[in-house]
């Protein structure tokens, strides 16, 4: 199979505790067909750099860059919004992008503007929402919504939100023949006195993650639909960080302009050997 050009220079980098290795990728380093094999093997944690998942920027004709976006078990995503706001600093510190920069994803053009150490998004466009539907896992019967925000998400509000088996109802859910065949993020919404708080089990790293960005835009905009919110939307993370959604346009289901803001922190510089890759 082809080799992969080592070492190879990455950022680590951490979007409100959603971490991702970062990788300048516009000269190819990784063949094509080894890069989920590649991404699986750098994103375990304690046996290589660990991360919940791999950005590759590439060159693009449509845009400043494009990124090839893969999940820890190697499976490649459309969308990541926490991972959008590290990308774009990324870019912005690497001058590939002016502060202000297009890049094209597979779900789409995102826009970003980066200020010192947070960035701004524009998502793609919200579809597929879907509003109450019982679905019973576990014993239990739950009212989920659905909206797609780049990539799926279903949403629960719950009354005890440190009460949620994650791993247990999460993976099931995430499963659920519902959501099939792609499946989906799973995200449980508590409403606080002051705000809102919210859990995300996430597709592709199969467990909870301290933050999911697309995932609190679902949440935000569902929790809007259902009149339990207004723009602007905080919601507080499972690793104790605020990300904020704006919206504009008509409270429901034909927002525009969805605007993610929130923490773009570099942890690390380093380099990939072939050490980093033993299996
Ligand atoms: N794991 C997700 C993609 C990343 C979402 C999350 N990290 C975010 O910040 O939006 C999926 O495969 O649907």
């Amino acid at each position: 199979m082809n080799s992969i050009t080592l070492p190879i220079p990455f950022w680590k980098m951490s979007g409100a505790g959603n971490d991702f290795i970062i990788i300048d990728h516009r000269k190819p380093l990784i063949p094509q067909e080894r890069m989920a094999e590649f991404a699986r093997l750098v994103c375990r944690r304690k046996f290589s750099v660990g991360a919940d998942g791999l950005f590759l920027i590439e060159p693009s004709t449509r845009a400043d860059f494009k990124w090839r976006f893969f999940n820890a078990d190697g499976s490649e995503a459309e969308m990541c919004g926490n991972g959008a706001r590290c990308v774009a600093r990324f870019a912005y510190m690497h001058g590939i992008a002016a502060a202000r920069m297009r890049f094209e994803t597979l779900a789409g053009i995102v826009e970003a503007t980066v200020a010192d150490t947070t960035a701004t998004i524009k998502m793609t466009s919200p579809h597929s929402f879907r509003f109450d539907r019982q679905i019973e896992v576990g014993g239990q019967l739950f009212m989920v919504h659905s909206v797609d925000t780049g990539v799926p998400h279903a949403v629960i509000f719950v009354d005890d939100i440190d009460e949620v088996d994650m791993v247990g109802l999460g993976r099931q859910l995430r499963h659920h023949p519902v959501f099939a065949p792609m499946g989906t993020n799973v995200n449980f919404v508590g409403r606080t006195g002051d705000g809102f708080r919210i859990r995300t089990y996430e597709r592709g790293v199969e467990d909870e993650t301290m933050a999911c960005g697309t995932g609190v835009v679902a949440g935000a905009l569902i929790a809007a639909v259902k009149g339990y919110a207004d723009s602007p939307v905080a919601m507080v993370t499972s690793g104790g960080i605020a990300l904020t959604v704006q919206f504009s346009g008509k409270k429901g289901t034909d927002v525009d302009q969805v605007l993610l803001k929130g923490p773009a922190h570099l942890i690390y510089r380093g380099e990939l050997t072939s050490e980093s890759l033993i299996a």
